[in-house]
């Protein structure tokens, strides 16, 4: 039955095949007749009225936009930002749909279909899309391979638009088409930092991942009022182009992150990422030999990117004041350094505040905005609470508010203790190691200031007691200048006499 069934479709289109041809075949002996019993520039002046006859009789105006051009080598950018522009109307017009699958098979773009037509309005002008195919003809046999066939994108609209149309709408499409390229791209995650696998023959100095941080900014713990204010920032930063290029300033702007360990700088900066749809550039710079070659890493990146510099402070002594400060070490420092080298990069870590930086690295308009993002607050363990344990008010949150004021501790450190740990560790468990890993913190902290505030008086004892030392041996000594003087003045005395 089935069989039967695809007989007759056969058929049927052989009839129609059948059809076209005698049609077909009847054009093209008018043709041959045309070209051979019309002379050659009669032929031209008939084509040349023919057209201004359509012209006349044909309102409409057509654009071509070619998938391939030049060489035939390179994608029209132009084709592929359109044809962007046209994805979004076409999903819900067209009736023909082409399915991309990208991001490594993760996700679905639907196009239109070839020879698929939808309409667009743009300043209550109505335009034509419609997407072509031209299959080359071929009739002989080739051993060099095939031809691919060449797309292209149409538009169509009434020549009294013509206007509006070059002056506006094309800018429009481009632009929008841009726009959708950024928010759906796959985002990447470069670096400089070159490893074994590093492919010397690569064009670029980066190297890249894919960039997959699921932090954004509802996740971030911090304060609602100052999420705001950087979110606001960023925005306006990225809407004021034309504002940037009127005051003759470089589209950028930079963001001093600082704080301890765990405090979320890495977070955030992903969050951004996340917020604008912008790659990350993640700058090693104790790779980066000198300044061609860094000049060299931010010529190439892209538009629409996040320079990343981790532990500013830590990697390129810019103006020489680390060396001077590590020259002012004293034998005794630098060999507790050597003994615990991890110790000595926390305290250095440590000491990551925004007073310890170069000022030049860190004057406005090298970096516009500084944050800082310090210790958890209670509001930051709310949203905390609420991302890893989806709660928004528990009895126990008075307690840890109370714990929190008393004592410092890191997001990250708040985050690890509220994450269960078993299927077992219910809300109430994870609070209440919270709780206790918060009340370990004040009870460690409380000493560690105990044994500070007492070693601060032994020293200060030890220095009083060395300042009175000091004090009797100059007055041992002034006595005995004393003497000579007197003895001096006696002598001059009996001199005198
Ligand atoms: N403010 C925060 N909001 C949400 N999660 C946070 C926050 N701070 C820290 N975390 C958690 O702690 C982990 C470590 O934080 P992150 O790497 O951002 O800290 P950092 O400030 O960059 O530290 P470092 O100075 O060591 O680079 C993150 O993966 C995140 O899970
Ligand atoms: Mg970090």
């Amino acid at each position: 039955m089935k069989k039967n069934t695809n007989a007759i479709m056969l058929f049927t289109i052989r009839e129609m095949m059948a059809g076209a041809g005698s049609t077909l075949a009847g054009l093209m002996v008018a043709k041959a007749m045309f070209q051979n019993y019309f002379p050659y520039d009669l032929r031209r002046l008939i084509k040349r009225y023919i057209y201004k006859i359509m012209n006349l009789v044909y309102p409409y105006i057509n654009i071509r936009f070619p998938e391939y051009q030049g060489d035939g080598f390179h994608r029209s950018k132009a084709f592929a930002t359109i044809e962007r522009y046209l994805n979004e109307n076409s999903s819900k017009q067209a009736k023909h749909l082409k399915a991309n699958i990208v991001h490594d098979n993760q996700v679905i773009v639907l196009s239109m279909a070839d020879h698929e037509e939808v309409t667009d309005e743009f300043q209550g002008i109505k335009l034509w899309w419609t997407s072509n195919c031209v299959t080359p003809n071929r009739q002989s046999i080739s051993f060099y391979p095939t031809e691919d066939a060449k797309r292209n994108l149409m538009l169509t609209f009434h020549k009294k638009h013509m206007d509006i149309v070059s002056s506006s709408y094309l800018k429009h499409v481009l632009e929008e088409g841009k726009a959708i390229t950024v928010k759906e791209r796959q985002r990447k995650l470069y670096t400089n930092n070159k490893n074994e696998n590093w492919n010397r023959f690569a064009r670029s100095n980066w190297s890249h991942v894919a960039f997959e941080h699921p932090a954004t900014f509802d996740t971030l713990a911090l304060e609602p009022n100052k999420k705001e204010e950087i979110t606001k920032d960023l925005i306006r930063f990225t809407e004021a182009k034309d504002y940037y290029a009127k005051i003759g300033k470089a589209w950028k702007r930079g963001y001093l992150l600082y704080g301890p360990p765990g405090t979320g700088k890495s977070t955030m900066i992903a969050a951004m990422a996340n917020l604008l749809k912008y790659d990350v550039y993640d700058l090693e710079l104790t790779s980066v030999k000198d300044n061609t070659e860094l000049r060299k890493l931010l010529i190439d990146t892209s538009s629409k990117s996040i320079i990343v510099i981790e532990d500013i402070d830590c990697s390129l002594d810019l103006t020489g004041q680390r060396e001077k400060k590590e020259e002012k070490k004293t034998e005794a420092e630098k060999k507790e350094e050597k003994a615990h080298p991890v110790k000595a990069e926390m305290k250095k870590r440590e000491e990551n505040n925004n007073s310890q930086l170069d000022p030049a690295l860190i004057r406005r308009g090298r970096t516009d905005m500084h944050i800082e993002l310090s210790y958890c607050s209670f509001e930051a363990f709310k949203i905390l609470a609420k991302n890893y344990l989806d709660l928004e008010s528990h009895n126990l949150f008075a307690r840890i508010d109370n714990l929190l004021n008393e004592t410092k501790m890191t997001p990250a450190d708040v985050a690890e203790n509220l994450m269960p740990k078993s299927t077992e560790d219910d809300e109430e468990a994870c609070l209440g190691r919270l709780i206790n890993a918060l009340e370990d913190a004040k009870t460690k902290a409380e000493e560690e200031a105990k044994a500070r505030a007492e070693e601060e008086a032994k020293a200060k004892e030890e220095e009083k007691l060395k300042a009175e030392k000091e004090k009797d041996k100059e007055k041992e000594a002034n006595g005995k200048e004393g003497v000579e003087i007197t003895n001096s003045v006696k002598e001059n005395g009996d001199a005198s006499h």
